[in-house]
């Protein structure tokens, strides 16, 4: 960490935080390192420090070879970047739909997530294994020495690292940030800090509130993770929030690459939402899962015995403990919307 910081702001930056462990499992992320009021400035990275990535539409194992291939061709700038290589996560530590272990899958009891986990991580495979040879042909040939695992692991962090910024000519463009990338995510409106990419190219980290001192700074990320199966397949974590949430894919039009456009809030009375039909569909989905939010919470008490780690279901890691957390999450959004439509519909003496 200091490392990294010591580079900025030798390199022109300037940083007004620290990195560190933001919660009991050792999340690294950043943390003020003093009092700091609206409107300050917590990070500027000069533009030269920012690694461009392709546009908007570019996937992320392209991505993977745009950056292989510009480590490569320039040993200087590759050498002159290690700080920011160093701080990158290590395999293993990165954890998104490209290189998600797939024995655990079953614990979301969410078939359509779990099957978009596979298909995503067959295609990484695929372009490794130069199923789209305009992309690259050979890999073993062209990028010795890099093997599918590492291959994975890179395009998980190209994945989940880069930013998306608007540009002029009006296509977004993607790029990886030394340092900005340690800051994590929240929802609007838990986010306290706005990151914005100035005319003259540099990066700029700003204070949207005042923030006391060791207190986490987080941003909203680009790609759209209001909700937790977008969350889990674009990131690899879960977020918790006040009041219970649906997933994107349990809302109408909702699903894991599009934004429902409807809300929680919908399903009120009167709302465009709050009818028979949305209540009988969403006890459905309910209906559908093998165990209920109250024994998902069951098992993943942290003082399960040791013989009970044996009994089938039981979470044994985090990533599974994740996945059990993700599905009761999921049904007490669920309940939450059951019961305001039914609360709404029998006012209205439509139940
Ligand atoms: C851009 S990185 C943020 C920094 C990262 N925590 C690290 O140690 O390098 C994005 C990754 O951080 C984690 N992350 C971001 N926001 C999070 C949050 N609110 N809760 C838990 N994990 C989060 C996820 O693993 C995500 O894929």
């Amino acid at each position: 960490a200091d490392d990294l910081i010591t580079w900025i702001r030798r390199t022109g930056g300037l940083v007004d935080l620290e990195i560190g462990a933001v919660n009991d499992k050792g999340l690294r992320g950043t943390k003020a390192a003093r009092d700091m009021k609206k409107d300050q400035i917590a990070v500027h990275l000069p533009a030269h420090l920012a690694i461009p990535l392709g546009d908007g539409s570019v996937t992320p194992e392209e991505n993977t070879v745009i950056l292989l291939r510009q480590q490569r061709d320039h040993p200087e700038w590759n050498a002159s970047m290690l700080p920011y290589w160093e701080s990158l996560p290590r395999m293993g530590a990165s954890i998104t739909k490209e290189n998600m272990p797939q024995a655990a899958l079953h614990l979301l009891q969410d078939p359509v997530l779990a099957a978009s986990i596979v298909v995503h991580n067959a295609y990484t495979k695929n372009v490794f294994e130069g199923g789209k040879p305009a992309l690259i042909e050979n890999f073993a040939q062209e990028l010795p020495g890099i093997d599918l695992q590492f291959f994975r692991h890179l395009t998980s962090v190209v994945a989940s690292y880069a930013f998306l910024f608007p540009s002029e000519d009006g296509v977004p463009h993607r790029m990886l940030l030394p340092l900005l990338d340690m800051i994590n995510h929240a929802n609007q409106p838990g986010a306290n800090l706005h990151i914005m990419q100035a005319e003259s190219g540099d990066i700029y980290a700003y204070t949207l509130r005042d923030i006391r001192a060791g207190e986490e700074l987080k941003h909203t990320y680009t790609t759209g993770i209001r909700r937790n199966d977008h969350c889990i397949f674009h990131y690899g974590f879960v977020q918790e929030s006040d009041t219970p949430a649906l997933v994107e894919q349990d809302l109408p039009a909702g699903n894991l690459y599009d934004v429902s456009p409807y809300a929680e809030t919908d399903y009120d009375i009167g709302g465009p939402l709050s009818s028979k039909a949305e209540l009988q569909r969403l006890q459905a989905v309910l209906d559908s899962f093998t165990t209920t939010a109250a024994q998902d919470a069951e098992l993943l008490q942290v003082q399960t015995p040791w013989w009970k780690f044996w009994a089938r279901g039981v979470p044994r890691n985090d990533l599974e403990r994740m996945f059990v957390q993700y599905r009761m999450m999921r049904k007490e959004g669920l309940h939450y919307v059951v019961q305001k439509l039914k609360d709404a519909l029998m006012v209205t003496h439509e139940l």
